[in-house]
């Protein structure tokens, strides 16, 4: 596991992002873990994830021109990531959200910010079956604009619609990259490891065998 990695899990940890218990997932899955993004609640965690996010990113062969956050928890995290490449590394992108429900009075539609153009890069807080970045792809799609890539801070790396993840389906069938600044595997590794976390390896494991590839 590499330092960024564990650093990241530990933060998710410390904020109870990460928890342990019975948990149902917008896919009907019923897990003994969940990741909360909501709970990065302050300026300074969203400043550590929109820095774990840049780096990533800016660390791979990703080219992208703007970036685009999913509701609801893909907005901060896109607006914290997009804040960061400006302050932090002089590149100043434009961002993009949508809504969940379309508005129909003032400015109305489903979509906020900068209009989907170019090579969109996809920013969110996990992927379990692939639905909410599939909803994402289509929607860059019907603006006419190109998604080059998927970041997210945890892949569950769970079944998509085949035997591969969900993730692996989306980078084969789209071709682009899904990048994620930790795994189920590094999760395993970590609980393994705690005399703390241990009693939630076996669940772990356990669920991985059922959903996991
Ligand atoms: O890969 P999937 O099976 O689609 O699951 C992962 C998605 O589920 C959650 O979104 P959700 O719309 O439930 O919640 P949010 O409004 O809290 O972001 C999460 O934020 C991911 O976007
Ligand atoms: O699959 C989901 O719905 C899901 C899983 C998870 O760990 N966190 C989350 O916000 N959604």
């Amino acid at each position: 596991m590499h330092a960024y990695q564990r650093d990241f899990l530990d933060l998710a940890l410390r904020r109870d992002a990460l928890r342990f218990g019975e948990f149902t997932l917008k896919s009907g899955r019923i897990s003994p873990y969940f990741f909360n993004a909501g709970r990065f609640d302050s300026g300074a965690d969203l400043a550590a994830l929109g820095s774990a996010y840049a780096a990533s990113v800016l660390a791979s062969d990703i080219g992208f021109d703007m970036l685009f956050g999913p509701a609801y928890k893909g907005i901060p995290l896109a607006a914290a990531t997009a804040v960061t490449l400006a302050t932090k590394y002089d590149r100043n992108v434009p961002v993009a959200y949508n809504r969940k429900e379309a508005k129909a009075h003032g400015e109305g539609g489903m979509l906020i910010g900068a209009p989907l153009a170019g090579r969109v890069l996809i920013v969110d807080d996990v992927i379990t079956a692939g639905t909410a970045i599939r909803e994402s792809l289509a929607l860059i799609h019907a603006h006419g604009a190109t998604p080059c890539g998927v970041l997210i801070a945890l892949d569950r790396e769970e079944r998509g619609q085949s035997t591969l993840s969900a993730a692996q389906e989306v980078s084969a069938e789209f071709s682009i990259p899904v990048l994620a600044i930790a795994r189920l595997t590094e999760l395993l590794t970590l609980t393994q490891n705690n005399p703390t976390l241990a009693l939630h390896h076996a669940r772990l494991a356990e669920y991985r065998q059922q959903y996991g590839v």
